[in-house]
């Protein structure tokens, strides 16, 4: 069984990068399930974490611990340096959001621009300033042109937008994403990876992403935590994660297709693997 840190008196967590900590023995769902168990989890300032891990290993669990959603049955989540129980849980919007995958689980307001101005209005923003901070996010996304439509005849990847947005526009610290690039087209999961690789670039907030897709991982990432039965089981940066085809085998996973395009080429080369690409730039150069 993995130690437990009390995160008070870890030294790192005292590092100002640190924003999320999270010591969780156990998250038992009320059928008895278990969620997770002995997992460590941290997010920092400006990175791209990716969570990687086959169907129910419990990454949509984790995510649902990042801002209160959820809270361990036996363990603690720290949030800027402060401990979230049950009392605290409801600020946690102010610093972490969530962008569920299905984006009706969201969507619920008559128009997209009452919709995305929901938040702001709900963290005692005033009218004007709400729609201030909607605009700036419906306009960092593309979707200002969607604001009298309503939410439920946009199309899928519309949603998908205008959801972001409204976590955007309550200007948050962090921003979880599940599955953002599932059932879209190639063009559109494009679009939404580059507004979330700009939300990091441009506005400085840190990224959660859950996702089966490891190119995407592979391509947006700085650190893949690897996730089976509720833990975190390895951790690192794509490169040195992606190359590892035992773990990868152990979590259900295959390696992304760079991956196995490059190991492929080795092997038709009669060459080392060496440089470990995990984007298309990178596999080029490599060559
Ligand atoms: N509301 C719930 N009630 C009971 N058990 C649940 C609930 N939500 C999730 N679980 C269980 O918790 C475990 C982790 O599920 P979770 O949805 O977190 O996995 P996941 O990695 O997000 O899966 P997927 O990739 O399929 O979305 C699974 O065994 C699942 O059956």
């Amino acid at each position: 069984m993995k130690k437990h840190i009390d995160p008070v008196q870890n030294h790192a967590f005292s590092e100002p990068h640190e924003l999320i900590h999270i010591d969780c023995a156990s998250h038992v769902y009320p059928d008895g399930s278990i969620g997770i168990h002995d997992l460590c989890f941290r997010v920092k300032e400006n990175e791209i974490v990716a969570l990687c891990g086959a169907n129910g290993s419990g990454k949509s669990t984790l995510l649902e611990h990042l801002n209160g959603l959820l809270l361990p049955s036996k363990g603690n989540i720290y949030v800027m340096g402060e401990k979230i129980d049950s009392t605290t849980k409801k600020d946690l919007w102010k610093h972490v959001g969530i962008v569920f995958q299905k984006s009706d689980d969201q969507l619920f307001a008559p128009t997209v621009l009452d919709d995305v101005m929901f938040g702001p209005l709900n963290l005692g923003m005033n009218r004007g300033e709400a729609w201030n901070a909607a605009m700036e996010a419906l306009r960092a996304v593309g979707a200002e042109k969607f604001i009298n439509k309503i939410p439920n005849y946009l199309s899928g990847g519309q949603k998908r937008l205008v959801s972001i947005a409204g976590i955007l526009a309550m200007k948050p610290k962090i921003i979880a994403l599940d599955e953002p690039t599932s059932d879209l087209d190639p063009k559109h999961a494009e679009i939404i990876e580059n507004i979330i690789c700009e939300l990091k670039e441009n506005h400085g907030i840190s990224i959660v992403l859950a996702t089966h897709d490891l190119d995407l991982a592979a391509r947006i990432a700085d650190r893949i935590c690897i996730v089976k039965g509720g833990s975190v089981i390895a951790e690192g940066r794509p490169s040195d994660i992606f190359y590892n085809v035992d773990l990868l085998e152990d979590a259900g996973l295959k390696e992304p297709k760079i991956v196995q395009v490059y190991e492929a080429l080795c092997e038709f080369k009669k060459i080392e693997i060496k440089r470990k690409p995990v984007t298309v730039e990178e596999l080029v150069k490599s060559l």
